[in-house]
């Protein structure tokens, strides 16, 4: 009991809640994300995962994320450096606990992008984070994006719409998600998106006025 109860008062010491985006692949989660960061920069910060797979034209390493071989990456993963990882469409993907750390101690809210099984393991740490789920329209919507995105090989693609059709059951589970978006106009799942965490973000800029 009391280990909980210290686990949970050095959580809260760490900083404000942070965020889970989850959702099927092209649903809109990077571009709603990075919405947020540019309107809130001293409010949210993002939390850089590792992955192996390679990096897309204009992605930086650090920026976006961490790229590294499947060698370093399980390495990290067999030192207890990742709070959760998982292997998705052929390549693993992971949250370093020195990622979510770098933005706490920024006293920022950690955006975590992050796939269902990543949501699974998350919620058996202390990371005590609000979950939100960006859905797509519909799968043909989804499809389109993923295509028009012009990122993936039909491969690629075959797997990630195969993926989001788990992804998109997942979001019905009862209390799994705080909060489900359907990013159809990207305005209005901006507006929805931003009322979920309004509250959290009004937290943060309190604490940095009276600082
Ligand atoms: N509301 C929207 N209407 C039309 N296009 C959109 C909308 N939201 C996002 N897009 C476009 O859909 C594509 C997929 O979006 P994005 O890359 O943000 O998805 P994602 O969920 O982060 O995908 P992944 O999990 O693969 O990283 C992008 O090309 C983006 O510009
Ligand atoms: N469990 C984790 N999933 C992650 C992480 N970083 C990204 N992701 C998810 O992977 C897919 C594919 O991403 P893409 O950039 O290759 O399109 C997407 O659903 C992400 O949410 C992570 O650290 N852990």
């Amino acid at each position: 009991m009391y280990m909980r109860y210290f686990s949970r008062l050095f959580s809260a010491m760490a900083g404000p809640r942070p965020v889970v985006f989850s959702g099927p692949s092209g649903a809109g989660k990077s571009t709603l994300l990075k919405k947020l960061i540019k309107e809130y920069d001293s409010v949210f910060g993002f939390s850089v995962s590792h992955t192996t797979r390679n990096p897309r034209p204009g992605e930086e390493n650090g920026k976006d994320y961490h790229y590294v071989t499947r060698e370093v990456m399980q390495a990290g993963i067999n030192n207890g450096k990742f709070v959760e990882y998982a292997e998705f469409s052929g390549n693993l993907y992971g949250t370093s606990k020195a990622a979510v750390q770098d933005v706490q101690a920024k006293n920022l809210i950690c955006l975590l992008d992050i796939d269902m099984q990543g949501v699974r393991n998350i919620k058996k740490t202390d990371l005590n984070p609000i979950y939100i789920s960006i859905q797509p329209p519909s799968m043909a919507v989804l499809e389109k994006r993923l295509r028009d995105r012009k990122t993936e090989t039909e491969e690629s693609i075959q797997k990630r719409l195969k993926t989001a059709k788990a992804e998109m059951e997942f979001s019905k589970e009862p209390g799994v998600f705080d909060a489900v978006i359907v990013n159809d106009v990207l305005d209005d799942a901006y507006d929805h998106l931003k009322k979920s965490l309004l509250e959290e973000i009004n937290k943060v800029k309190k604490t940095s006025e009276s600082s």
